[in-house]
C-alpha cells in the first residue's frame, strides 16, 4: 500500500481514503448517489439522446383517422425524396436511407429504392450500387454540428452564430441566371433588353440538371429541406431544398417558414424544388453558359439547379422570381419589399434595391414586422414571403440596430464575416472576406415580429433610393403617378469600390426595384401596384436613404436617426398634412418640417455650399432617369391610357 509524505498508511477497507470535506463529517452532497446505469461508454452514449414524440399519439391511432403507419409514412417520404433525386438518363432514384453516414444506418424499411421504369441493364451505374444518406429537416443543433464536423470555415461565435464562408463567390450572380423558354413561357415571360431572363432551351436544362444529381447522388449524404412559402393560408408553396452543405440547409431552414411536424407528415409531393450542386461548376462546353456558374429556372419542370455557387441568397431570391411568375397568375402582386405594421394595424411597404434599408428600416422597435424583403398583396392584404430575414451586417452596431444585433444568437447563419480568432467576437467594420456579409435569422428573433406574419392593406408605400448623388430630397410625397413612375424606373445609386480613393456613384435603375427577380414585363407589376394604391388608398414617398450635402465623396450618408424619424412621421400621418412645396426639375413634394429634423436638409440645395455643382449633379441624374426610362415610352400601363400618359409625365422635367 502506498503512503503519503507523512508516512501515514491509508485504510485497506477501500483503496484510497475518502475525502472529508466538511470537519462535522455532516452529509456531504458529492454525487454518492446512485451511478450511472450504463456498463459501457457506448451504453453511456445511447442513454445521451432519446427518440423525438412522435407527433401522432400513439396510443388510439387505431381510429378513423389512422391512415398510414409511422413506418409506411417514413417510406413514403424517403421514396418521395428518392423521385427528387432521380437520374433522368439511367431511370432510376438512388437508394435513400436517413440518417447521418457516421452513425448507425437505420431499420431496412427506412430504404426507398425508386423505379420509374424497370431497370433495364445499361441503366446500371456504381451510384445505383450505393446509399445516399438523407438529412431531413435537421434541427439547427444538428445542423451545426454537421457544419462543424464537415465543413471548412464554420465556427461558433461569441453570441452563438454560426460562422460561414459562402467561397468563391459572396453574392448573386445575376449574369449566370437562365430560365427555360418553351411554348408557354416564350409569350408569357419577358425575354430581351432590360430582361433577367435570359433563356436556355429544356435540353440544355436537363444536361445541367443531370450534372447537379449526380454530384449530389455521388456523396455519402445530402441534406433535405421541406418548407413553406408565404404566410397566406391559401396561396402557400410547398418546396424542396436539396442541398450538399449543412449551411445550405440552416439557411434555408432559417429563410422559408418552417412547417410544424403536422404539416410535415402531410407535406406530400413538392409544389417546387431546388438542386443546389453549388459546390460542383457547371460545364462551359455546354450551350448557353458563359462561366463556370449557372442558375437555371424551369417554371414546366418547377425545378431550379444551382451549379458553380454556393452563396445561400441564390436560393432565397431564386424562389423569389418563382414567387413573381406564380403569383401573378392568382391575380396576387409580388413585391420586393419589406413591410411592417403599426399598433393601430397601419401597414408600410418599405421597397428598394439591395442596401437601401428595407430590412433596417423595417426591423423598427416600435412596430410589428412582417417581413424584411419578400411579400405578396393580394386581396385579403400582405403576406411576407418567407419565415427569416437576411440582413446587412457591414458596420453593424448595437446602437444603431439593436434588434438586428440581438438576433445574431444560436440558429443565425453568419456568412463572410471575420471574426477574432480566440474570443470569436465579430468585427462588423472588417471587409476582408466581402462588404456583403449577411445574417441569416428566423424571423421570430426579432422580438416584435408579427406571427403569422400577415397583416391588412397598406396605408404607405415607401419607395428607397440610396442616391450617392446627393440630390434627391430625404423625403418627397408622391401621386399615383409619381409613386408608379419611380417604381417602375427603380433607382438607387451606390458606390462600387471604397477603398481605392473617391470614385464616381453609378446609377443604377432597376425595374419595380427588383428587375434580377421579376418574371413578366414590369408594367405587369405596375398596373398592378396602381390598382391596388388607388382601391386601398395608399400614399407613396420617395425616401433618399443615401447622400446629402454633396455626392459621395464631398457629402455624407443621411444619418440613420434621421432617417427613422422621416419614417415616424410617414406611419403617424403627420407627413400626410405637412407643408409642402415643389422641387424644380423631378417635381417632388417636400416638407418643409419633420419632428426631429434639421429643416435645412429637406431641400438638397441648401445642404450643398457649391449650388452650380448641386445643378449639373441634378441634371445629371434627371437625363440618366430620362434615357433609362425611353425602354417604357411604348408600353402601356393599366386598363386606361390616361394612367400612362400621367406616368410618363411624372418624371423629371428640364
Ligand atoms: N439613413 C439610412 N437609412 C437606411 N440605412 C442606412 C442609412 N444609413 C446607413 N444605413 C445602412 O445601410 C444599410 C441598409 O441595408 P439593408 O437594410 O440591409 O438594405 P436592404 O434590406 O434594402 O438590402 C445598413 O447597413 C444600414 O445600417
Ligand atoms: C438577398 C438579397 O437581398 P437584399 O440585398 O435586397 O436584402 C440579394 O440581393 O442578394
Ligand atoms: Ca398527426
Ligand atoms: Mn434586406
Amino acid at each position: 500500500m502506498a503512503a503519503n509524505g507523512n508516512g501515514v498508511s491509508t485504510t485497506p477497507k477501500s483503496p484510497l481514503a475518502r475525502i472529508q470535506t466538511q470537519k462535522n463529517g455532516g452529509i456531504c452532497h458529492d454525487d454518492s448517489g446512485k451511478p450511472v446505469k450504463a456498463q459501457t461508454i457506448d451504453e453511456l452514449h445511447s442513454l445521451q439522446k432519446k427518440r423525438s414524440a412522435p407527433t401522432t399519439p400513439l396510443d388510439g391511432v387505431q381510429g378513423a383517422f389512422a391512415t398510414i403507419s409511422e413506418d409506411e409514412r417514413q417510406r413514403q417520404q424517403l421514396q418521395s425524396i428518392s423521385a427528387s433525386l432521380a437520374s433522368l438518363t439511367r431511370g432510376t432514384g438512388p437508394k435513400v436511407v436517413r440518417g447521418d453516414p457516421a452513425g448507425k444506418v437505420q431499420s431496412v424499411s427506412h430504404v426507398a429504392h425508386h423505379h420509374h421504369i424497370e431497370a433495364p441493364t445499361i441503366s446500371v451505374s456504381d451510384s445505383s450500387l450505393k446509399f445516399t444518406h438523407v438529412l431531413y429537416n435537421l434541427s439547427p443543433a444538428e445542423l451545426y454540428e454537421q457544419a462543424i464536423k464537415y465543413e471548412k470555415g464554420s465556427f461558433i461565435t461569441s453570441t452563438g452564430a454560426l460562422a460561414t464562408l459562402s467561397g468563391a463567390k459572396t453574392g448573386r450572380s445575376p449574369r449566370d441566371k437562365r430560365v427555360v423558354i418553351d411554348d408557354t413561357t416564350q409569350d408569357e415571360l419577358w425575354w430581351g433588353k432590360g430582361s433577367p431572363n435570359i433563356e436556355m432551351d429544356e435540353h440544355t436544362f436537363m444536361v445541367n440538371r443531370e450534372r447537379a444529381v449526380d454530384y449530389l447522388n455521388s456523396l455519402d449524404k445530402v441534406f433535405v429541406n421541406d418548407q413553406f412559402l408565404n404566410w397566406d393560408p391559401q396561396n402557400r408553396i410547398k418546396v424542396r431544398i436539396v442541398s450538399a452543405r449543412a449551411y445550405h440547409s440552416l439557411f434555408m431552414h432559417n429563410m422559408c417558414i418552417r412547417p410544424t411536424p403536422e404539416e410535415l407528415e402531410n407535406f406530400g409531393t413538392p409544389d417546387f424544388t431546388i438542386y443546389n450542386a453549388g459546390q460542383f461548376p457547371c460545364n462551359r462546353y455546354t450551350h448557353y453558359m458563359t462561366s463556370s456558374t449557372s442558375i437555371d429556372l424551369n417554371l414546366a419542370r418547377r425545378e431550379m439547379v444551382i451549379l458553380g455557387t454556393q452563396y445561400a441568397g441564390e436560393m432565397k431570391k431564386g424562389l423569389f422570381s418563382v414567387m413573381h411568375y406564380l403569383m401573378p397568375m392568382r391575380q396576387i402582386l409580388s413585391l420586393h419589399s419589406g413591410c411592417n405594421m403599426g399598433k393601430d394595424g397601419d401597414v408600410a411597404l418599405f421597397f428598394g434595391l439591395s442596401g437601401t434599408g428595407k430590412t433596417t428600416l423595417s426591423t423598427d422597435h416600435n412596430r410589428y414586422l412582417i417581413g424584411d424583403d419578400e411579400h405578396c398583396w393580394s386581396d385579403n392584404g400582405v403576406s411576407n414571403i418567407e419565415g427569416g430575414c437576411y440582413a446587412k451586417c457591414i458596420d453593424l452596431s448595437r446602437e444603431k440596430e439593436p434588434d438586428i444585433w440581438n438576433a445574431i444568437k444560436f440558429g443565425t447563419v453568419l456568412e463572410n464575416v471575420v471574426f477574432d480568432e480566440h474570443t470569436r467576437e465579430v468585427d462588423y467594420g472588417d471587409k476582408s472576406v466581402t462588404e456583403n456579409t449577411r445574417a441569416a435569422y428566423p424571423i421570430e428573433y426579432i422580438p416584435n415580429a408579427k406571427i403569422p406574419c400577415v397583416g391588412p392593406h397598406p396605408k404607405n408605400v415607401i419607395l428607397l433610393a440610396c442616391d450617392a448623388f446627393g440630390v434627391l430630397p430625404p423625403v418627397s410625397k408622391l401621386s399615383l403617378a409619381q409613386t408608379m413612375y419611380h417604381f417602375i424606373s427603380g433607382y438607387t445609386a451606390l458606390v462600387a469600390g471604397t477603398e481605392d480613393g473617391i470614385k464616381e456613384p453609378t446609377a443604377t435603375f432597376s425595374a419595380c426595384f427588383g428587375a434580377a427577380f421579376i418574371m413578366l414585363h414590369p408594367t405587369k407589376y405596375a398596373a398592378m401596384l396602381a390598382e391596388k394604391m388607388q382601391k386601398h388608398g395608399a400614399t407613396g414617398w420617395l425616401v433618399n436613404t443615401g447622400w446629402s450635402g454633396g455626392s459621395y465623396g464631398s457629402g455624407n450618408r443621411i444619418k440613420l436617426p434621421y432617417t427613422r424619424k422621416i419614417i415616424d412621421a410617414i406611419h403617424s400621418g403627420s407627413l400626410l398634412n405637412a407643408t409642402y412645396h415643389k422641387t424644380e426639375v423631378f417635381g417632388l413634394d417636400i416638407p418643409t418640417e419633420i419632428e426631429g429634423v434639421p429643416s435645412e436638409i429637406l431641400h438638397p440645395e441648401n445642404t450643398w455650399a457649391d449650388k452650380k455643382a448641386y445643378k449639373e449633379t441634378l441634371l445629371k441624374l434627371a437625363g440618366l432617369f430620362k434615357k433609362n426610362f425611353e425602354t417604357f415610352t411604348n408600353y402601356k400601363i393599366g386598363k386606361d391610357n390616361k394612367l400612362t400618359e400621367e406616368i410618363l409625365a411624372a418624371g423629371p422635367n428640364f
